[in-house]
């Protein structure tokens, strides 16, 4: 048996890959490991720079981008594009891939012991470095993350449906525990923060009153409302029991865009979603459709059950009077 086996499975997934996604979940198992010692392995949370999207560094983020760029360096990554690093790095030049990575998703929860995680998406590496990740997010060859929560997991599709392998902290082994996640279609469960309402764009703001008006409103039903502040969490949530999320653009400088990074944040994402039954819009059309013209681009986000992305996409189509109508009044969804 190899290192490799011992780590996960690798007969689900194509020969080439299974060493990049072993060194993966090697990494995500020391990550988990130091994230369930929490404040005992020292001020995870504390700020220690800027990266380039003006986000600030947290000593985790920081401490995760090294270790995954460190064990890549022996697998089949030629270019590693990281949400820490301005640049593209090249990692080994025989390289035939291109991983793009958020390596510590949710920095904000890092010291409240909330779950976190770390996105990935995986390209054939082109002709130059920049190019390998400036593409068409279709052109993804794996996209996933890993959750460190109450407990670990690698969420992860080859473009055959999208598979979870749970870590067993006693074998220390990820363990298939969901070969063909399908989100659910039936829930009534929204996520987006609420806090930017006044920020968002006219069909943003109706969506969001049509569902927090509940049964009193053109919807006719009730709704929750859930906001994490890690994408990976809420992408799980969404992933096991439906429901829909936002990171809309909005009129805050800097947020024209939204907040979310398209390379190693929403395609990786999209490409998960789509796989298990979902869509995944920038409000309108596919993210999987589209690409990145630069590393660090943002890109609005909705992504969920197919029935609720599509709606959010038809107040987009709305004419100006019937979004800036109170709910009360606004006739096309009534009924
Ligand atoms: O604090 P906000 O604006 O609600 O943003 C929350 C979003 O920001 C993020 O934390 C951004 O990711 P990072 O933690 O990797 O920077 C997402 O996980 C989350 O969805
Ligand atoms: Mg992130
Ligand atoms: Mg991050």
């Amino acid at each position: 048996m190899t290192t490799t086996d011992k780590v996960i499975a690798v007969d689900r997934m194509p020969a080439e890959l299974a060493p990049i996604i072993a060194a993966l979940c090697e990494v995500g198992r020391d990550v988990a490991g130091i994230i369930a010692k929490g404040p005992l392995a020292g001020a995870l949370g504390a700020g220690v720079g800027e990266n380039l999207g003006g986000d600030q560094q947290k000593a985790l983020d920081v401490i995760a981008d090294d270790m995954f760029a460190e064990r890549l360096k022996s697998t089949g990554v030629r270019y590693y594009a990281s949400e820490e690093q301005d640049d593209v790095v090249e990692l080994n030049p025989d390289g035939n891939y291109a991983l793009a990575i958020d390596p510590l998703d949710g920095s904000s929860n890092i010291d409240v012991n909330v779950s976190i995680g770390t996105i990935f998406a995986i390209f054939e590496a082109a002709d130059g470095a920049d190019e390998s990740f400036l593409r068409t997010a279709r052109e993804q060859v794996a996209g996933g993350y890993i959750i460190f929560g109450p407990s670990t997991a690698l969420v992860v599709t080859f473009g055959d449906g999208t598979q979870m392998y749970t870590l067993d902290p006693e074998t220390r082994e990820y363990v298939l525990t969901n070969e063909r996640m399908s989100i659910p279609e039936t829930s009534l469960e929204f996520a987006i923060n609420a806090s930017n309402y006044r920020h968002w764009s006219k069909p943003i703001r109706a969506y969001v009153d049509d569902c927090l008006a509940g049964d009193t409103g053109p919807r006719d039903r009730n709704y929750n409302m859930r906001w994490v502040a890690s994408l990976v969490a809420e992408t799980h949530r969404i992933l096991t029991r439906g429901g829909v999320f936002l990171y809309p653009g909005d009129a805050r400088p800097g947020y024209e865009r939204g907040r979310l990074r398209m390379i190693y944040e929403c395609a990786p994402i999209a490409f998960l979603i789509e796989q298990a039954n979902g869509k995944a819009t920038d409000g309108c059309d596919a993210i999987l459709d589209q690409k990145a013209d630069t590393l660090h681009a943002r890109t609005p986000f909705v992504f969920g059950s197919a029935e609720k992305v599509d709606r959010v996409a038809t107040y987009h189509d709305l004419p100006d009077e019937e979004v800036s109508a109170l709910f009360g009044q606004r006739g096309l969804f009534r009924g």
